[in-house]
C-alpha cells in the first residue's frame, strides 16, 4: 500500500468526508485510498472514486490503518472528528495520532488541515515506476530497494512490477490514466521501449533506471553504466528534460533501432540464459557466431517513392543508438532529434571484409566521423520500408518481433526524457520538481475556479 492516503470520519462527519472527497477529487485520484469498511462503501456511492477498505472500526480497522502508517505505507492521514456528537464505535483517534506523532505522518482532524495536506499533495511530483524484475543478471529485490530508497524521499512513488501477464504496456497506460507526472522505467531496453512506445507524444517525462543485460538507450542518453542505479536516480531527480525523436516500425513503437538479417540473428541466438551466465558477452559470443553463418539476401529499400535493390547482410534502421550499437554507426553519428532516421546496408560477403566493416564502423562512431566502406550504403531519411528475399528476421529494440517486410518512419520529437545534460540547444533545463506547475495541480486549481 505504499503512496496510500487513509480517510477516516466520526459517524456526524461522513458527509463532510464524501464532500471534501468529491472536491478533490482530481487530487486524490492520483493516491491509493483507505478507509475502513462501512467509511469506504459511503464514500464508493457517493463519490465516484477508487478505494481499498479494510475492517470496519468496530473490528479494528483503525488499529489496522494504525499498522500501515507504522510499516511505512501511508502518506497521509484525514480523520475528520467531532468532539460534540460522539458515538461509541469512532475511529481511536488517540491511537491514530501517537502513531502519526511516532512515525512524522501529516493527519488532519478537521477540513481546515485537511485542505492544507490536499495543497501539499498538489505541488508534490507523482511518479509510477515499471520494474522489470527479470531484466539483467543482478538482485532485483535488492535494486529495487535502491531505488526507492533514492527516489521515495524525493516523489510520491507508485511502484508496478511487470509480469508476463501485466505487461509493461499495460502498466505504463494505467500509469498514465492516473496522471503520472513521470513515468520510470527500470530494466532493459525491451522494458523501457515498452514504457516509451505508451508515452509517445502525451508530454509525460520519461525517466530511465537500466538494469538490463545491454542498456543501449541510457548508454546513448549518456547515463553512466558505472553505478547505474544511483546515477539514474540523480538524473532522474535533477530533472532536465530532454525531447528527442522516437520511430514507429510497422505498428510499434521504435526508440532505439531495428535489426533486419545478422542482428536479429545475433539477438534471437543470445537468449536468456546465455545472457544470465555470460551478460553483455552472450551477444559478443552470439555475433562471431553468427558472422560463419550469414547469409546475403536480396533486399529492396524503399524511399520517397523510389525503391533500390540490393544483396545485403544486414540492415540497421536507427533513431537512436550507443556507440556499440556498431552496425547501426557508419554515418559518424546516430543522431536522436534530427527528425531523420539512419539506415545502414551492409553488404560484406565474407567473414574478413564483415570484420573490416565492424571495425571501420566503430572507428566512425568514436571519432563521429562517416566511414569511408565500400562494404556499406549509409543515409538519412524520414521514413523507410525494407523488404527481402527470402523473408528476415526482424529485431527492435532488443527484441524480436517478425520477419520482414517492415515500414519505419521517424517521429520527431515524440519523446521527452529525463537525461544527463547535454550542450544541444533543444535541452531545456529550467524543468525542476519543485517548480514544475503539473498537469494535476493545473486541473485542481481550475476545478476549484482559481484559474
Ligand atoms: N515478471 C516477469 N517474468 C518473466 N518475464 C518477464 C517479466 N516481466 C517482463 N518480462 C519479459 O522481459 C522481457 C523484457 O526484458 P528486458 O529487455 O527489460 O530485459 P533484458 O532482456 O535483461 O535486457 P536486454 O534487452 O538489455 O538484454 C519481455 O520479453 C517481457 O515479456
Amino acid at each position: 500500500m505504499t503512496n496510500t492516503i487513509a480517510l477516516l470520519a466520526y459517524d456526524s462527519k461522513k458527509d463532510n468526508l464524501v464532500e471534501f472527497v468529491k472536491k478533490h477529487q482530481v487530487v486524490l485520484s492520483r493516491y491509493k485510498l483507505v478507509a475502513p469498511e462501512d467509511t469506504a462503501q459511503y464514500l464508493l456511492q457517493e463519490a465516484v472514486i477508487e478505494i481499498n477498505s479494510v475492517l470496519p472500526i468496530s473490528l479494528g480497522g483503525d488499529a489496522q490503518i494504525a499498522a500501515e502508517i507504522a510499516t511505512g505505507n501511508i502518506i497521509a492521514v484525514i480523520c475528520l472528528v467531532d468532539y460534540l456528537f460522539s458515538q461509541s464505535y469512532e475511529p481511536d483517534l488517540k491511537l491514530l495520532l501517537r502513531i502519526c506523532q511516532v512515525h512524522n505522518v501529516p493527519i488532519a482532524i478537521n477540513i481546515a488541515t485537511a485542505e492544507i495536506i490536499i495543497n501539499s499533495l498538489i505541488q508534490a511530483t507523482v511518479a509510477h515506476l515499471i520494474f522489470n524484475p527479470v531484466s539483467g543478471q543482478g538482485n532485483a529485490q535488492q535494486e529495487l530497494s535502491l531505488i526507492k530508497s533514492l527516489l521515495e524521499p524525493h516523489l510520491h512513488l507508485h511502484i508496478h512490477e511487470t509480469t508476463i501477464e501485466q505487461t509493461a504496456e499495460e502498466l505504463t497506460k494505467e500509469a498514465i490514466a492516473k496522471q503520472a507526472d513521470l513515468i520510470i522505467a527500470s530494466g532493459g531496453d525491451g522494458t523501457v521501449s515498452a514504457v516509451a512506445g505508451e508515452l509517445v507524444n502525451t508530454g509525460i517525462p520519461l525517466g530511465i533506471i537500466p538494469r538490463g543485460t545491454a542498456n543501449a538507450f541510457g548508454m546513448a542518453l549518456g547515463i553512466p553504466s558505472i553505478t547505474p542505479i544511483r546515477s539514474a536516480c540523480d538524473i532522474i531527480l535533477a530533472g532536465k528534460i530532454r525531447t528527442i525523436d522516437v520511430g514507429q516500425c510497422n505498428d510499434r513503437t521504435m526508440i532505439l533501432l531495428a535489426g533486419v538479417g545478422y542482428e536479429a540473428e545475433t539477438i534471437e541466438r543470445a537468449d536468456r540464459e546465455a545472457k544470465n551466465r555470460w551478460g553483455v558477452l552472450a551477444y559478443v559470443m552470439a555475433g562471431w557466431q553468427q558472422l560463419n553463418e550469414q547469409q546475403l539476401f536480396d533486399v529492396e529499400i524503399e524511399i520517397d517513392g523510389v525503391t533500390k535493390t540490393f544483396e545485403a547482410g544486414a540492415i540497421t534502421i536507427a533513431n537512436a543508438a550507443p556507440p556499440t550499437s556498431v552496425l547501426a554507426q557508419g554515418l559518424g553519428e546516430v543522431i536522436m532529434n534530427d527528425g531523420l532516421l539512419e539506415v545502414m546496408i551492409i553488404t560484406s560477403n565474407s567473414r574478413l571484409q564483415a570484420v573490416n566493416t565492424v571495425v571501420r564502423m566503430f572507428g566512425s562512431a568514436i571519432f563521429k566521423t562517416p566511414a569511408q566502406d565500400q562494404d556499406t550504403i549509409g543515409l538519412r531519411t524520414k521514413q523507410v520500408k525494407v523488404s527481402t528475399d527470402p523473408p528476415q528476421k526482424v529485431v527492435l529494440d532488443g527484441e524480436i518481433i517478425g520477419t520482414t517486410p517492415v515500414e519505419i518512419k521517424c517521429i520527431p520529437d515524440g519523446l521527452i526524457v529525463l537525461a544527463p545534460p547535454t550542450n544541444e540547444i533543444e535541452e531545456k533545463s529550467a524543468w525542476s520538481f519543485l517548480s514544475l506547475p503539473t498537469r494535476v495541480k493545473n486541473q485542481a486549481l481550475q476545478n476549484d475556479g482559481i484559474i
